[in-house]
């Protein structure tokens, strides 16, 4: 296995009473893409959101258990550890695009801006690299003042792949990215992640098993909170160890 970007160590979560997981731990290798997949409620999102402290937006939730981010070795669970500064290493993009109410420009230019750049030529050309990691910017270049809006539902998520990575994270979570986009964007947004683990770490959650199996390298199966295999995406697809795994993998529930 690569070297690691991050690893979850018999990580629990409780959303009040309800334990969504349970002593989960996971390898996330750099550079490469690793996906969470399992029936619904399984708590792959729980899961993800673990990785850039969402939760700790939200009262009653508690963690334990560690997640331990490379190269420093710091936990980001730990309560030392700022939930703000974890975000500005590690973006993430949700089930349906979210782009501000604001221009093409300055959704990209948006996290920049935060951070303090005051260089107008540095921030255009900050926001160039990012919408072309992003494939989006031949689609945009001389629109960049229009708003995000009126983009189509694949280039709005496109464009907020761009806003994330105009901030240069070194771990990209992905929740289920392409459930509101017809065939031909998912298409493009499955290359672009297959890309992009060249310049970022990725995390995704799908329930499209076929997805999971185009674009990742590693591949974690959940189902009621606990992680039941996890492994090598060719692998868990032709060999799975568990029955559980297989039986999800064929089909037999979900
Ligand atoms: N905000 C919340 N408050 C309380 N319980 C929650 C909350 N969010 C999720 N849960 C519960 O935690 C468990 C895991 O949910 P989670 O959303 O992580 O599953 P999932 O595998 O991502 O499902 P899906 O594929 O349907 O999105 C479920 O039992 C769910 O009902």
């Amino acid at each position: 296995m690569p070297p690691l970007k991050a690893e979850a160590r018999e990580l629990d979560f409780f959303y009040g009473e309800l334990q969504a997981l349970k002593h989960v731990s996971m390898p996330v290798a750099a550079n490469r893409v690793t996906a969470l997949i399992g029936p619904s409620g399984c708590g792959k999102s729980t899961f993800l959101r673990c990785f850039n402290r969402m939760h700790d937006l939200y009262d009653g939730s508690r963690y334990s258990g560690q997640i331990v981010f490379q190269p420093d070795g710091i936990d980001i669970l730990d309560r030392s550890v700022d939930p703000i500064e974890v975000r500005m290493r590690i973006g993430m993009v949700f089930q349906k695009p979210n782009p501000f109410p604001k221009s093409i420009f300055e959704n990209v230019a948006y996290g920049l801006r935060v951070r303090g750049e005051r260089s107008r030529r540095v921030m255009a050309e900050k926001v160039e690299v990012a919408l072309r990691d992003a494939s989006l910017w031949e689609e945009v270049s001389d629109r960049l003042d229009d708003m995000a809006f009126n983009l189509s539902g694949g280039q709005q998520q496109r464009l907020c792949i761009a806003r994330a990575l105009a901030t240069e994270p070194e771990l990209m979570l992905f929740d289920e990215p392409t459930s509101a986009l017809d065939p031909i964007a998912t298409a493009n947004i499955e290359e672009l992640i297959h890309r992009l683990k060249d310049k970022v770490t990725i995390l995704i959650v799908t329930h499209n098993m076929q997805q999971a199996a185009r674009v990742s390298d590693y591949t974690a199966f959940m189902y009621l909170g606990e992680l039941v295999e996890f492994g090598d995406t060719n692998l868990i697809f032709t060999n799975p160890k568990s029955k559980r795994t297989e039986d999800y993998i064929t089909g037999r529930y979900g």
